[in-house]
């Protein structure tokens, strides 16, 4: 009789899959979730990664498998072998990949373990099978109704047939279409097109395309705010072709049980399109045809905690994999997917033209460097907004900074108000009908605000600088007629808020709109003509070498909001340094030749897409033993891993620029090299080394590929 063991991942924070024993006659397989002991008492649920018939663990150590769930199938090889690339090409474990992507209530023990003993999907199951039984009981009263009162509209025929609701291409969106609808094996796609060019109905295309055949698709964005938008247009389009469970949504503001039914239904393959955010690039979907990444270039599409992972590197992985097309799509692609078109390795589209007949927006710069400013509007702005007024257009006035005030000031002593918690200092916030606050935009700490200087008494206090409340605040006070809105972070923390406040601008309820880049991206608004842009120039001279790059993007997107339903659309740059090249290619709408300079300067630096970048981060109670563990390791490295360091450059650790957040000092190690493989070899002996035999309690490290800010 042979015995059986399995290897299960567990998301814990430790680096090793674990073994169990297979009690006798229990039926395993890989991919199936199980119950296992773990430390003392505890059970917890993991996935089997492998069935074993010898393990390494001594008899005495070894524990049983408690129980196999087979309330869903087994995932996929497919899927497993995905996460498993994930995690070797993070250098995580593979429980940290595979268990947090699954929705709650599949990977806690709780949800098994409560009074009912009914699994969740069994509960779920239940629910939706008497929602159907309920529809269908009200669909036929409906009809009962209909033929009594002679009414001629039956459900089919109010169905609008999908050819209705196309739109007619031009040119270049027939060309992508037929391009990415023609590639059958992995095609990496650039669709550059610029704001406003109609790349959401290339995609809508395409994907009509792609369920014909039978297929599945991902359509990943960058925010959650976006997804209703999108959401609208795939269900009215196939939905009545596919039916409800056709459209999928993932992001990480539905309920568990809104995550629980979006799951099973895929794993399950009723879905058609999956929609959502980074998460959604581990959609259990078996049969893919297409991926589609919109605003590639977008950071949202990169996590910051635990698996520090790039969905759009992972889309072009996962469709590699699979042997399918991927389109990224962008009016302002990252350097490095521009790097690979360059190459030859992606293949780029281009849209040129606006899809309505509106030209691009005039771009202009408004030097302010000799300019007295109204609470920091120029003139000028302030005579373009009321012109839109006048015309009953709408404005947009984007500030990338929230709060009143980024400083709060005594003006006898200097005091500046600080977080207790973090090296930084506390932003006022006040806005009418609530107390004024200092919060920490860190730590989240926050306090009341001091009637005089803790310091040397004085009662006058001064707010510095001004963040989008202050503007607020000065445009309701410019314009009393007018109708103002801020959206930012903080005027829509309410779930439900922010859709409530984009319909508003949609629907011309809002004049003059102020917000942080939230508004920047994606959004189509009709009425918005003129665009004014504050203290852009705060990020021009930022030491991460990526600011350029995403100040250009973010300006560009920011200046595409304009003028895309309207003629004579303006936007308005405040800036000290008109002359700057930056500034020179965005005025001209010149994306190509600011991505080919800005590769022309790396590739001179050896930075990033010409070097691979790994980041090694520490934590501990404060900087110096932060460093001196980097130190340490580095030490390691350079007497024992010799060999293998050839190729690879290992730079000093450094504190990082915040250097504490919530009581917690950080210091930071780069590891880079010019050759992908050789980093990832060294990287993996280095790690191991440094898991078994130099870790200590007192410092907490995590490790970064690809970082996007160092
Ligand atoms: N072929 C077409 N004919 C007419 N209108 C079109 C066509 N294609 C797209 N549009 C419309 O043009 C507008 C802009 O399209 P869309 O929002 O897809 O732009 P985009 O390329 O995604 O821009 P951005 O990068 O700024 O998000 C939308 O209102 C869309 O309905
Ligand atoms: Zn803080």
């Amino acid at each position: 009789m042979t015995s059986y063991w399995v290897r299960v991942a567990l998301d814990v924070p430790l680096e090793a899959v674990f073994d169990y024993r297979v009690p006798e006659g229990m039926p395993v397989c890989r991919g199936q979730r199980v119950i296992v002991p773990f430390g003392g008492k505890q059970e917890i649920i993991g996935v089997i990664v492998n069935v074993l018939t010898q393990t390494d663990i001594p008899p005495e150590k070894q524990k049983d498998v408690i129980n196999v769930l087979d309330d869903l199938p087994p995932f996929s090889e497919q899927w497993l072998q995905f996460c498993e690339f994930a995690a070797q090409y993070y250098m995580r474990p593979i429980g940290e990949v595979i268990l947090p992507v699954l929705p709650p209530p599949l990977r806690k023990i709780t949800a098994y373990t409560g009074k009912t003993k009914t699994s969740p999907v069994e509960r779920l199951d239940k629910k939706l099978a008497n929602q159907v039984i309920r529809a269908e009981k009200e669909q036929k009263k409906r009809l009962k109704q209909q033929q009594s009162s002679g009414s001629e509209t039956t459900i089919e025929a109010s169905i609008k047939p999908l050819q209705a609701i196309l739109l007619a291409l031009n040119d270049e969106q027939q060309q992508a279409v037929d391009v990415i609808s023609q590639a059958k094996k992995f095609t990496p796609i650039l669709l550059h097109g610029v704001t406003g060019s109609g790349k959401t109905e290339v995609y809508l295309q395409a994907i009509a395309h792609v369920l014909a055949e039978g297929k599945q698709a991902i359509f990943l964005v960058p925010e959650i705010n976006l997804t209703p938008q999108f959401e609208r247009l795939l269900i009215e389009r196939f939905v009545p072709l596919y039916g409800e469970r056709a459209i999928a949504i993932m992001h990480s503001s539905l309920s568990d049980g809104e995550r629980l039914s979006s799951w099973l239904h895929m794993q399950r393959q009723e879905v058609k399109v999956i929609l959502g955010t980074r998460m959604s690039i581990f959609a259990p979907l078996e049969n893919l045809g297409l991926i589609i990444v919109d605003e590639e270039h977008d950071a949202s599409y990169k996590q910051q905690d635990g698996l520090r992972y790039s969905a759009r590197d992972l889309a072009v992985w996962r469709a590699h994999q699979l042997n399918i097309p991927i389109v990224l799509g962008s009016a302002t692609p990252s350097l490095e997917t521009w790097h690979h078109t360059l190459s030859g390795k992606y293949q780029k589209l281009s849209l040129t033209q606006r899809a309505k007949e509106t030209p691009l927006p005039c771009i202009k710069l408004v030097n302010t460097k000799k300019m007295r400013l109204n609470q920091g509007l120029s003139a000028d702005l302030i005579s373009a907004i009321d012109e839109r007024l006048q015309r009953g257009e709408q404005s947009m006035i984007y500030l990338n900074r929230r709060g009143f005030a980024p400083v709060l000031r005594c003006s006898s002593c200097g005091w500046t108000s600080e977080c207790m918690r973090c090296s930084v200092h506390t932003v006022l916030h006040q806005v009418p009908g609530q107390v004024p606050i200092l919060q920490c935009h860190h730590c989240g700490y926050s306090t009341q605000v001091p009637t005089h200087c803790p310091e040397c008494g004085n009662v006058d206090l001064s707010a510095l600088g001004y963040g989008t409340q202050r503007l607020e605040d000065t445009l309701m006070r410019l314009f009393p007629e007018a109708r103002v809105k801020r959206i930012d972070a903080d005027s829509t923390r309410l779930k439900g808020s922010a859709q409530e406040l984009f319909q508003q601008v949609h629907s011309g309820d809002v004049d003059i709109i102020v917000g942080t880049q939230m508004l920047s991206k994606g959004h189509d608004f009709k009425r918005l003509s003129l665009v004014g842009v504050l203290n852009a120039d705060m990020m021009l001279f930022s030491g991460d070498f990526r600011a350029p790059e995403r100040l250009f993007a973010q300006l560009m997107q920011v200046a595409g909001r304009a003028g895309r339903h309207i003629r004579d659309s303006d936007v308005l740059l405040q800036t000290e340094y008109p002359d700057h090249h930056l500034y020179q290619a965005l005025i001209s709408h010149d994306y190509d030749s600011f991505a080919n300079q800005t590769l022309m300067e790396r590739k001179m630096a050896h930075l990033p897409p010409f070097a691979h970048q790994v980041l090694i981060t520490a934590q501990a109670k404060d900087v110096e033993q932060a460093l001196a563990f980097l130190q340490s390791i580095i030490q390691y490295a350079k007497q024992y891993l010799e060999e293998r360091l050839k190729g690879v450059e290992i730079y000093d650790p450094v504190p990082l620029k915040i250097v504490r957040i919530a009581h917690i000092e950080r210091a930071q190690l780069l590891i880079e090299s010019v050759s992908r493989p050789a980093l990832h070899r060294f990287m993996n002996v280095w790690l191991h080394h440094i898991y078994h035999e130099l870790r200590t309690h007192k410092v907490k490290y995590f490790v970064e590929v690809d970082p996007l800010s160092i």
